[in-house]
């Protein structure tokens, strides 16, 4: 067990819970040894039958207890900036689920703090990098054969969205997938972004503006269009078609599973990201552990994660304005490269 990174999750909720399932069962290399949720029975709940693992009500006292080398934040966006910057004090990497820090002020402070220390910590938990899918039409667009990108057509349905889910988290926690995807499919920085909507579903909570489409430009004069549908009602479907010159590439249609009985066939629809990333979250904690024990950080920076929150916010206040909002990033520290996956 002495060599295997100890790692401390940061929230035991839907993604906590699974992860810590992950590290403890499907992941090489790491062992769960402390977990922390203000709700510590959710906490105990996740933790039950990880042999050796303290479970505390505290983040902070996590990062404290004894063998953590490194951190798992699943808790909420708003509570991503604290737990980052007490993960940096600490100089325990982090494997932080998305969005980095929903607000871009709080993304670009986690992302000061990072270049301070002169070294990365931090993975951005942006799992559709590591999707078999996704990978496949990254290495076709990065081969050149089908020519230069002219447009990326995406499809973000999931069947209901949680309570408390707002109409500003349709673009900062759900369209941020398609954010960081499109800047590493197209190496390309969103420069301004459009909302239009239809009347909601009624299937939507009361006051969620549901669904909306999502219109990104590109540094490299590329469009991006996103609809996003977060209480459809009958799917988790994620899709995106790159439409270049020379031709044009379709993911996300493979995940169905067709049951045929005597009453005919069938195609099954994922029902959650848990079903539809399940082979990218295996991979994604792999590369992170990996990594981490080889004393490397790779995959999506912080920096991702702050580009990825600033688009995200001009895509709020699209939202509300009805206009087009250009997008502005701060300058890149030197620390970052576009892409260092
Ligand atoms: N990559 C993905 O596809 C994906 C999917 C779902 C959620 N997420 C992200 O994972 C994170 C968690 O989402 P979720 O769906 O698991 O939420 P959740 O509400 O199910 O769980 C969050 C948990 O964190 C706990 N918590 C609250 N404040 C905390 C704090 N300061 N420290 C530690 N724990 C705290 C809550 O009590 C709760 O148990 C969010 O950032 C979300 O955007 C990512
Ligand atoms: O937090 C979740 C998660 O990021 C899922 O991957 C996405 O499909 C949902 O829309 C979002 O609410």
């Amino acid at each position: 067990m002495g060599d295997l990174l100890g790692v401390a999750v940061l929230g035991a909720g839907h993604m906590g819970a699974d992860h810590i399932r992950r590290l403890d069962r499907v992941v090489s290399g790491a062992r769960v040894v402390a977990v922390a949720d203000p709700e510590t029975d959710r906490a105990e709940e996740a933790a039950a039958g990880v042999e050796g693992v303290a479970v505390h009500a505290d983040p902070e006292a996590a990062l404290d207890a004894p063998g953590v080398q490194a951190v798992l934040i699943a808790s909420p966006g708003p509570a991503h900036e604290e737990a980052l910057l007490a993960a940096f004090g600490r100089g325990l990497p982090v494997l932080c689920e998305k969005p980095l820090v929903p607000d871009a002020a709080g993304a670009l402070r986690v992302v000061e703090a990072e270049s301070r220390l002169g070294r990365r910590l931090t993975q951005v938990g942006f799992m559709r990098r590591y999707d078999a899918e996704y990978l496949r039409l990254k290495s076709l667009l990065d081969s050149g054969r089908l020519g230069r990108a002219l447009m990326l057509h995406c499809t973000h349905r999931n069947v209901s969205s949680p309570p408390g889910f707002t109409t500003a988290m349709l673009i900062n926690s759900s369209v941020s997938h398609e954010i960081d995807a499109a800047r590493w499919l197209l190496g390309q920085e969103p420069t301004a972004v459009t909302v239009l909507r239809p009347g909601p579903s009624s299937n939507a909570p009361d006051g969620l503006l549901d669904p909306q489409f999502v219109l990104f430009e590109t540094s490299g004069g590329a469009l991006v269009d996103v609809e996003i549908f977060v209480n459809s009602g009958f799917g988790y479907q994620v899709r995106c078609e790159a439409v270049c010159e020379g031709g044009s590439a379709r993911i996300g249609d493979g995940h169905s599973m067709v049951v045929t009985t005597a009453d005919g066939a069938r195609e099954e629809v994922a029902q959650d990201y848990l079903v539809r990333f399940a082979d990218a979250y295996d991979r994604e904690v792999q590369a992170w552990v990996d990594a981490t024990r080889q004393g490397r950080v790779t995959g999506p920076s912080a920096w991702d994660g702050y580009a990825a929150s600033v688009v995200a916010e001009a895509g709020v206040r699209a939202q509300e304005s009805g206009a087009r909002e250009a997008v502005t990033l701060a300058p890149r520290p030197e620390l970052y490269g576009f892409d260092d996956h």
